[in-house]
């Protein structure tokens, strides 16, 4: 999918939402867990609840990783049934991968050839030749961590090195690769007060948001500092929407908070 596609889509909807899909067994309803495969059973149901109201999918692998090739195997088809269904959804593979170039090679073409995900998550740790062969995917989008949602975003992202914070140095660093047209960057909703200089570097670049919700990243914040005149947002929340409810109501329930935060971002694209 092209950047432009998504944003269309996005005015379409008048959303900027992505939902995470992290599937924990331990938090899906008991009624599900003797399915065939429960993981799958229940991205189907959040898929077909709240599609409308959403732009992205974002299922972090390490939830489908746990569960080995079980887990592998329901991510395959979590991926086809979206890319069957609504292949105008953005997909998102959570991954958080990079390595020496031959290596990232194959994990690019895991993700992108093999999956068929529109982008994935990358960490700027390994520089240049660990990011690039991302980058030479045509229509397919590096996601890459520049100031994470976390605590631990404070150890080394906000230090200073050479006069520079080190956050700053992957946003200007990036924009000189190959192909850096491809990259899109993780920016946590906590970390919002950022926003105002992360802008000043990648004025235009797709930004993917998670910690609003139970992380306690603000929506008006994350808008006020980081939207472009083509958004430029998208903004995950994976509990908050996927466990609203426990039930059997589970789907609507999730549906019910996707419709809150997709309203929300409606009044604040008009
Ligand atoms: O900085 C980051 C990068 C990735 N994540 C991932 O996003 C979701 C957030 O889940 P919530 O349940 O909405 O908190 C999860 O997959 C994280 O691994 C992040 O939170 N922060």
């Amino acid at each position: 999918m092209t950047t432009s596609q998504l944003v269309q889509e996005i005015k379409r909807k008048k959303s900027f939402l992505c939902i995470g899909l992290d599937v924990d067994l331990n938090k899906i309803p008991e009624h599900l867990l003797s399915e065939e495969d429960p993981i799958f059973a229940f991205n189907k149901a959040i898929i077909d609840a709240t599609h409308h109201m959403c732009v992205a999918y974002k299922p972090n692998t390490a939830f489908y990783e746990a569960y080995g090739l079980k887990g592998w195997k329901a991510l395959e088809k979590t991926i086809n049934y979206l890319n069957d269904k609504h292949p105008e959804i953005f997909t998102i593979a959570d991954a958080k991968r990079g390595d020496i170039g031959n290596t990232s090679t194959m994990y690019a073409k895991a993700f992108f050839e093999d999956l068929a995900f529109d982008s994935v998550t990358v960490a700027p740790y390994m520089g240049k030749d660990s990011i690039e062969p991302f980058l030479a995917f045509e229509n397919k989008h590096t996601i890459l961590l520049a100031l994470t949602s976390n605590q631990g975003a404070f150890d080394f992202q906000t230090k200073t090195v050479e006069g520079k914070e080190l956050y700053k140095q992957v946003l200007e660093t990036s924009k000189t690769w190959e192909n850096s047209e491809n990259l899109m960057y993780v920016v946590g909703a906590t970390k919002a007060e950022y926003l105002g200089d992360i802008r000043k570097i990648i004025p235009d670049s797709f930004l993917l948001v998670p910690g609003v919700g139970a992380q306690g990243g603000n929506l008006q914040d994350v808008c006020k500092y980081g939207m472009t005149d083509s958004i430029g947002l998208l903004i995950n929340s994976s509990r908050g929407i996927i466990y609203a409810s426990k039930g059997t109501d589970f789907a609507s329930a999730a549906a019910g908070k996707a419709e809150e935060l997709q309203k929300e971002m409606a009044q604040i694209l008009s």
